[in-house]
């Protein structure tokens, strides 16, 4: 195919008698066949072992690579950690920095303060009611039974006049009036408070969303390297969009009712002290009750079953499903996971039905041994007020109910705040930059020379070290090619210039220790072009200068470097065209290319190719070689093999295994030692590309050798 069109199709001896790019495409790899083997299986294989995988194609050559690795039983790739859980008991911690995060302590104590005196005039509004009551009973009844007060000391009534009367030595009666008045401001400053509890509310819960937000986003984007390696997209995903979700929508209605519902609760508790206070013995005991009750309830109603998490999982996984068919495995386990759910779900509702019993049957408890304590109990108590401690109590048996039920939600709900505080304190990165003092000079690194001394390198601090003891000199301008069979350790060496891991011991770079400058200072200094060409979303020139410091000509040119002018030419709005996500309206080679246009936009001086050349054509593969020799002339070129013809002209070739440096010189001198690992590989490749890897080798050394003669001369 090409440009989209299919040129030519037929037999393999049809498309060679055809003269098509096909056949010139053999012809130029010929000679490399054995060689697009790839270089990192070929040590401990046999030669007749790489051909069948060669042609046995990806899937093979990535199952051989797992079986090696578990034959190694070292190499294992990092394991996705176990998700926290979604449902539990949650710590009081959490509530505390869900609380705080609402805002500083002044706003949260104002929040407090408005639920407080609203439920205060609340209560008042009652209370107010059956002093009213009080009066007009004194005034009413008991004037009109002769005037006969206890304790008399009549004095002069006017009950329209806006004034109070001592009936005795202990109380006033206060006019209807008054009463009246009273009232109104009681209810109108409570309808005032009840809108700035509202805007209160409305404030904080915001804010919590916001911040924790916020919190969460600041420490994924400054999370470590190894964060993302055991924590899936979807994973962080998910927190993102159910976990905020369910803070923004479904912890505000419960956390409020619940509020609302305990501050109600002690308004009850506060009259009926007020009205009797050995009252306040009874309400203790049935409130030790009370609480066991709940205890027991919320432990019932906490249980989940991972049914949805199965769904989407199998939802998203249909095809492979369908592929293996194992759609009869997936629904058992399906309906397993559906029964869990139900049994869960019906415990559930019938915990709930239990504790509305439950609690009715206590509230009725309650509103008995408070009636008829005023009949048994001597005392002078008001009947004003026995109608409002019996009025209260039984207004208790639906909003405690409800109240309960709302907690009960508000706890569960809860785990999201916990996960997202957990990714709020994932380890972080080193500082993004340098100190005053460390801060490197701006032309730094002028030469590309890399040291490594005593170095080690590991992903966590809990796993062995998968670098160990390397002490590596690359002089400025070198063309270093990496080479090593799967899992020696390449990326890791490339990771640790990134400083992407642990890393242990020095790495200098032109006479500076990377570990003392900040992230930003060090990593916009290095160019890579990585296996998986990674394009941005966004415009062609947002690709290639990402920083917008460089002009339309230094773009255009590297574009033309690459080849890719025309191409960019054509496209509807020249530079300014969009990408799609990822670049995927590019092919694979073409991405490729784009990052090689960005480094040499960048014309930074250490330039890291991680097996840049592995998904792509030979004819792309040979284009990106070339611009490397040209472009990079006067740079340090790292590049990790994937091909050895790609290696085979480096001024060196380092040879790991194990995460060791076990060969470190000029191809041709390492070709030399018949034992030896990069000899090893190139023999492997079959006998007609070793023959011409070895010639090469020698090609690229007298190259050399006649440069240096020059140079002396
Ligand atoms: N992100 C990671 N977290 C934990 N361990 C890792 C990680 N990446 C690599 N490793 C481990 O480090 C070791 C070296 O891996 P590395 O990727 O550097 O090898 P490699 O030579 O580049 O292999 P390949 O050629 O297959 O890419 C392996 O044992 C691997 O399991």
């Amino acid at each position: 195919m090409e440009n989209a069109n299919i040129l030519a199709e037929g037999s393999y001896q049809e498309l060679q008698s055809s003269g098509l790019d096909f056949t010139k495409l053999l012809k130029s790899s010929e000679g490399t066949t054995d060689d697009e083997i790839d270089t990192t299986n070929v040590i401990n294989n046999s030669p007749e072992q790489l051909s069948n995988l060669s042609r046995q194609g990806s899937i093979k050559s990535i199952a051989s690579s797992i079986d090696e690795n578990k034959l190694n039983g070292t190499q294992a790739e990092p394991v996705e950690v176990a998700e926290t859980r979604s449902s539990g008991k949650v710590s009081h911690s959490v509530y505390l920095s869900y609380i705080s995060a609402g805002g500083n302590s002044f706003k949260i104590s104002f929040l407090l303060f408005i639920c407080i005196f609203t439920q205060m005039l609340s209560t008042g509004g009652d209370y107010w009611i059956s002093y009213w009551y009080f009066d007009f009973y004194f005034i009413y009844q008991v004037n009109l039974e002769d005037n006969v007060f206890r304790n008399t000391e009549s004095k002069s009534m006017n009950t329209n006049n806006f004034m109070t009367y001592t009936i005795s030595d202990s109380h006033w009666v206060i006019s209807r009036q008054c009463c009246v008045i009273v009232y109104t401001v009681i209810n109108v400053t409570l309808i005032i408070v009840v809108f700035i509890r509202c805007a209160s509310f409305v404030s904080v819960f915001i804010s919590t969303s916001m911040n924790l937000h916020t919190d969460m986003f600041n420490a994924i984007t400054r999370a470590t390297m190894y964060f993302f390696n055991t924590n899936s997209s979807g994973r962080i995903l998910n927190r993102f969009t159910k976990d905020i979700g369910a803070i923004d929508e479904m912890i505000t209605v419960p956390s409020m009712d619940f509020i609302y519902n305990s501050l109600s609760l002690m308004g009850i508790i506060a009259v009926v002290g007020i009205v009797n206070v050995y009252l306040l013995i009874p309400t203790f005991f049935i409130g030790v009750l009370f609480y066991y009750t709940v205890v027991y309830y919320l432990s019932t109603s906490r249980t989940r079953s991972p049914i949805l998490g199965y769904m989407n999982a199998s939802l998203q996984g249909l095809s492979t499903i369908r592929a293996f068919e194992a759609e009869e495995v997936l629904s058992r386990e399906f309906d397993n996971h559906q029964d869990l759910h139900s049994s869960a779900w019906y415990i559930f509702i019938s915990s709930t039905e239990a504790l509305g019993f439950a609690l009715d049957i206590i509230c009725l408890i309650y509103i008995t041994i408070l009636t008829f304590s005023f009949l048994v109990v001597e005392n002078d108590i008001f009947g004003g007020d026995v109608g409002l401690v019996i009025t209260q109590a039984i207004s208790l048996t639906g909003s405690l109910q409800w109240g309960i039920r709302q907690f009960a939600q508000l706890d569960n709900q809860m785990t999201s705040v916990e996960r997202v505080l957990e990714y709020t304190n994932v380890p972080q990165e080193a500082e993004l930059e340098s100190s005053q003092d460390k801060k490197p000079p701006k032309e730094w690194p002028d030469k590309g020379q890399i040291v490594f001394e005593n170095f080690y390198l590991r992903y966590s601090l809990d796993t062995a070290h998968v670098l160990k003891n390397l002490n590596i000199q690359i002089q400025a301008m070198e063309k270093i090619g990496i080479v090593g069979r799967t899992g020696a350790g390449k990326s890791s060496l490339i990771g640790a210039l990134f400083r992407l891991a642990l890393n242990e011991g020095n790495i200098t770079i032109d006479g500076i220790e990377i570990h003392e400058l900040g992230l930003h200072d060090l990593r916009s200094k290095i160019s890579i072009i990585p296996q998986e060409p990674i394009l941005f979303t966004g415009s062609m020139r947002k690709n290639l200068d990402p920083l917008n410091e460089h002009p339309d000509h230094a773009l255009w040119n590297a574009l033309e470097e690459v080849e890719l002018k025309t191409i960019v030419e054509d496209l509807p709005d020249g530079l300014n065209s969009k990408m799609s996500e990822g670049g995927s309206n590019f092919s694979v080679g073409q991405r490729q290319l784009v990052c090689l246009a960005r480094a040499i936009v960048r014309s930074n001086k250490l330039l890291v190719l991680d097996e840049a050349t592995a998904n792509v054509d030979s004819q792309t593969d040979a284009l990106i070689q070339n611009t490397i020799r040209n472009k990079f002339r006067s740079c340090t070129v790292l590049t990790i093999a994937h091909r050895l013809n790609t290696v085979m002209d480096s001024d060196r070739v380092l040879v790991m295994d194990a995460g060791t440096v076990v060969e470190f010189d000029h191809p041709y001198n390492l070709l030399k030692n018949k034992d030896g690992f990069f000899y090893k590989m190139v023999e492997q490749t079959g006998t007609e590309t070793s023959e011409l890897l070895h010639n090469i080798a020698v090609e690229s050394f007298m190259n050399i050798a006649q440069e240096n003669n020059e140079l002396t001369t």
